[in-house]
């Protein structure tokens, strides 16, 4: 732990029955950082999310929100924000009654920059949130979660219905609030290439367990892909811990984890060509391996 620690989590499982949706898990989110929360349909995110941020309680383990438990702390609560696809209003509720409610419960509420965002996203100030259209709606939350600059923000799947051109607006209004006013984000998302270059740090999470918890430019580094005849590169790979296989006529494509920078001067040296894996690759690859390990 550092000073910089803001959540910290030892041995946090949440059960519901027999279902383990979180399962011992133990991580630290630091300050100021852009975090990926990733795993596939299922893996425990949103309860995770949950636990996080005082909805829920945990079965067992121990969990610190800037210090305290969050649950029905509200010193801890009034610096989170979390936006969720299935955020409910009052009936009655406007575009604008929903911003203008939100100083209420955001102390750093940015109202132009919230107005700002809403010419951006081309939001309905006056429609009924009971009729905007679903992208609409989640452009709704992702300018509360932008506006409101909490000191720590989740966003789950906040893009459900966003167009591409949306998406690409939330990414890079992100970016630059975020680089002049410095706060910890956790993002969880299937778009994992889409959003590869915003994250700073990722937490892969399956079946409840936290399986890989890493900064992104170390995680970008940790694997590679090997292209090139067959037996070149099967001889080159050895015994060594092969993430992916995949193969057509005497051509092979093989992703290995940790090569030294003389180990893949070697491999070019033998005809081998040296591809990166991107962030999406590697979770589909790691949550494959640990279902074989499960298996
Ligand atoms: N209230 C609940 N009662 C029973 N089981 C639950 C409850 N909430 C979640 N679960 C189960 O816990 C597991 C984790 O669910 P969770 O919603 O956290 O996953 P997720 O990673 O957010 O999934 P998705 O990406 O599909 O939204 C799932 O197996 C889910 O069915």
């Amino acid at each position: 732990m550092t000073d910089d620690t803001i959540v910290q989590a030892a041995g946090l499982t949440r059960r519901f029955g027999d279902v383990l949706a979180v399962d011992d898990a133990s991580f630290e989110l630091q300050a100021d950082r852009i975090y990926g929360l990733l795993g596939r349909n299922g893996a425990g995110k949103t309860t995770l999310m949950h636990l996080l941020t005082g909805q829920d309680f945990p079965s067992a383990g121990a969990l610190e929100v800037f210090g305290h438990a969050p649950a029905e702390n509200a010193h801890v609560l009034q610096q989170l924000c979390f936006i969720k696809e299935s955020q409910r209003y009052p009936d009655d509720f406007r575009v604008k009654h929903v911003l203008r409610s939100a100083p209420w419960f955001f102390e750093n509420w940015d109202a132009d920059f919230a107005e700002q965002l809403v010419d951006d996203f081309q939001l309905p100030l006056n429609r009924r949130i009971k009729k905007v259209s679903r992208g609409q709606l989640s452009a709704v939350g992702v300018i509360v979660g932008l506006a409101s600059r909490a000191p720590l923000t989740f966003f789950d799947e906040p893009y459900l219905g966003l167009d591409a051109v949306a998406r690409q607006t939330f990414y890079d209004r992100l970016l630059a609030d975020y680089a002049e006013h410095p706060r910890t984000v956790v993002l969880s998302t299937h778009l994992i290439d889409e959003v590869a270059d915003l994250l700073e740090h990722v937490l892969v999470i399956d079946r409840g367990r936290i399986i890989l918890d890493e900064g992104a430019d170390e995680l970008r580094e940790s694997a590679t892909t090997l292209v090139g005849a067959r037996a070149t590169v099967d001889a080159f790979v050895g015994a060594r811990d092969v993430l992916h296989r995949d193969g057509i006529g005497g051509l092979t494509s093989v992703t290995v984890t940790g090569l030294t920078a003389p180990e893949r001067r070697e491999a070019t040296a033998s005809g081998i060509e040296l591809a990166p894996v991107s962030l999406q690759q590697l979770v589909v690859h790691l949550t494959r391996s640990s279902e074989k390990e499960f298996a």
